[in-house]
């Protein structure tokens, strides 16, 4: 089992190039926040543009525009119940679907719409609410390259381990049988990929707020839109969510997610320079 580190952080963000524009660091959509979560998919597309994403859109309940332009008028949004759904997904290099989706019939309704538009070149990070109705209704994987992100109960509804049995080898033999990249989140996060197993020593009960997963899915989908390859990416964002939130902790009891947000570009400013 390999550890997750600074220096691997280090290595995937380097200084920007002087002849780019927004459309060179990603075109993220998030699609998630129902009527009841619209703070979840608020907190992950933050967390995306203040960890460098280009280009963020929102596919929302309408219920959530006004709250989400007056904390980010960086991002677009658009009614994830509407045709635009399909062309934001045609558009996105990196999509997010799950955090605050909800699990209703609308929910998966959506889901599934994302499931058929997206493509075999697309990033698409599933969570949360996704991950519960995959489970839940059987639903077929989606052809594109997927980044799993469950926290335990999820992984249990997914991978069908009782939290107890989630040994890291248990783990591992399970995400083997699922396309794609599991970032199982718990105290102690463990990355699965191929077959390579990554821990996170990063990060602290600080944490244990709702919204720290929604705010990784968006450090997870900016990442993946800006640096390559995925897999060098997605650990990265992992260690920096969590490393963030532990330079946070250092003067503050709770590591609230738009805390973590609002120190991500400076931490980012240094790592690049290191
Ligand atoms: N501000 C917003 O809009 C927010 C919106 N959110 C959105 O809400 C949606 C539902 O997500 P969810 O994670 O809250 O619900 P669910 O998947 O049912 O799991 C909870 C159940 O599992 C249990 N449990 C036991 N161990 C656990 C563990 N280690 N980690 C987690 N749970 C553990 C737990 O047991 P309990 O603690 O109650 O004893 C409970 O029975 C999702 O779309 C998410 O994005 C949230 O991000 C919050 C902020
Ligand atoms: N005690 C802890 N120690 C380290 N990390 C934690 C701890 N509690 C929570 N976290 C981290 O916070 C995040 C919680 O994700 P999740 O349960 O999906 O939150 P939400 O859905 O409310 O946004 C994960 O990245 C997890 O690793
Ligand atoms: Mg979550």
């Amino acid at each position: 089992m390999k550890q997750l580190t600074e220096q691997l952080a280090q290595a995937v963000v380097r200084p920007r190039q002087r002849n780019t524009y927004k459309g060179s660091f990603g075109k993220i959509l998030i699609v998630g926040g129902n009527a009841q979560f619209g703070g979840a998919a608020i907190m992950s597309a933050s967390a995306a543009v203040y960890a460098g994403a280009g280009l963020v859109s929102v596919a929302t309940d309408p219920v959530n525009r006004s709250a989400l332009h007056a904390r980010l008028p960086e991002a677009m949004i658009l009614d994830a119940a509407s045709s635009a759904l399909e062309t934001a997904i045609r558009q996105a290099t990196v999509i997010v679907v799950g955090p605050g989706l909800g699990t209703d019939n609308a929910a998966l309704a959506i889901l599934k719409r994302v499931f058929a538009a997206v493509e075999q070149t697309q990033v698409l990070i599933i969570d949360g609410s996704a991950i519960t109705l995959v489970a839940a209704h059987h639903l077929d994987y989606p052809n594109a390259q997927l980044i799993w992100t469950p926290h335990q109960v999820e992984w249990q509804r997914l991978s069908g381990l009782a939290l107890p049995d989630q040994t890291v080898t248990a783990s591992q033999q399970a995400a083997r049988r699922i396309p794609g990249i599991v970032v199982a989140k718990s105290s102690q996060t463990h990355v699965f990929v191929g077959d390579d197993v990554y821990e996170n020593m990063a990060g602290g009960p600080a944490m244990a707020t709702g919204g720290s997963g929604d705010t990784l899915t968006g450090i997870i989908a900016a990442f993946a839109g800006q640096f390559q390859p995925l897999k060098q990416a997605v650990l990265a964002a992992v260690f920096v969510h969590s490393h963030v939130a532990d330079i946070v902790a250092m003067n503050s009891y709770v590591a609230l997610p738009t805390m973590v947000i609002q120190e991500l570009p400076a931490y980012l400013k240094q790592l690049s320079e290191s």
